[in-house]
């Protein structure tokens, strides 16, 4: 189930402006990458440029090639809709549909994509709950409103939302900024047990996190203000935090720049 991303010269542009300029990198199969780097560098750019949600903004486009196990997902043909259900995504705040129920939230993509039936809405429900460890928390609670859990929870409830579908890949972007550390230890060993299934991107500014959930580690970083962001590093993760090849990469993680 679990997908090969690649990245061949992958260059974004707001309008005129270039964010990031020939982003190279592959991810294997179930592995969690995570993007490092200083503020403004690109790195939710290009976590947005896998599933295509950058061109949503008036003016964005994308060039380079992106692949997902070879297929190339910005080709002309490529639907546009099935490429965001294969690549599910969860963002830095919660973000539940505040008037549905826990379970509604769950099944939401699902009943979009014109599943009826309401026992394989319950046993998807369930299943992804499970998945995101919420299940024993809101099994007795499903029909409440998902905005009434707490923050941890809600996030939890955002990841099974996406997983409901049964992506592919599971990108995410900064998914515990908003987190108390409890709550972020649950997130992170719930990335360790999906990476069983799925590739897993994250954009993260704690580097101890990263460092934790990531297999792969990226480097970005800017020149300087206005210019594009690049990759400086990509490599596993414990060689990244242990022994970096580049100069600028050592600096960022032990806090000298960024
Ligand atoms: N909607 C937008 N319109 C114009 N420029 C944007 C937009 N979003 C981001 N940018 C610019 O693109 C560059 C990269 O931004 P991006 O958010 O990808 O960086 P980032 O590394 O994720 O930053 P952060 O760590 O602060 O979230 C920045 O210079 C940013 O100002």
């Amino acid at each position: 189930m679990a997908k090969r991303i690649e990245a061949t010269n992958v260059t974004a542009y707001y309008g005129g402006f270039k964010a990031i300029e020939n982003i190279n990198l592959t991810v294997e199969p179930k592995t969690v990458t995570a993007l490092i780097g200083p503020s403004g560098c690109g790195k939710s750019t290009f976590l947005r440029s896998i599933n295509r949600m950058h061109e949503v903004l008036p003016g964005a486009r994308v060039d380079g090639r992106l692949t997902i196990d070879d297929e190339d997902i910005y080709e002309r043909d490529v639907d546009v809709t099935a490429v965001r259900r294969m690549i599910g995504m969860v963002f830095q705040r919660p973000n539940p549909f505040p008037t549905m129920s826990i379970f509604d939230n769950v099944v939401a993509g699902l009943r979009l994509n014109g599943v009826r039936k309401k026992s394989i809405l319950e046993e998807a429900a369930e299943r992804a709950l499970r998945s995101a460890n919420l299940w024993d928390e809101v099994k007795d609670r499903l029909g409440k409103p998902g905005a009434g859990l707490s923050g941890g929870q809600q996030q939890r409830l955002c990841i099974a939302r996406t997983i409901a579908v049964e992506p592919q890949v599971v990108l995410m972007d900064e998914p515990c900024s908003a987190l108390d550390p409890i709550s972020t230890l649950a997130i992170e060993d719930l990335m360790f047990k999906l990476k069983d299934r799925y590739t897993i991107i994250i954009v993260t500014h704690n580097m101890q996190q990263a460092a934790r959930v990531s297999d792969r580690t990226a480097f970005f970083s800017i020149e300087r203000t206005g210019d594009p962001g690049r990759l400086i590093e990509y490599d596993d993760t414990q060689k990244i935090f242990s022994n970096p090849s580049v100069k600028k990469t050592e600096d960022y993680i032990t806090g000298r720049f960024g």
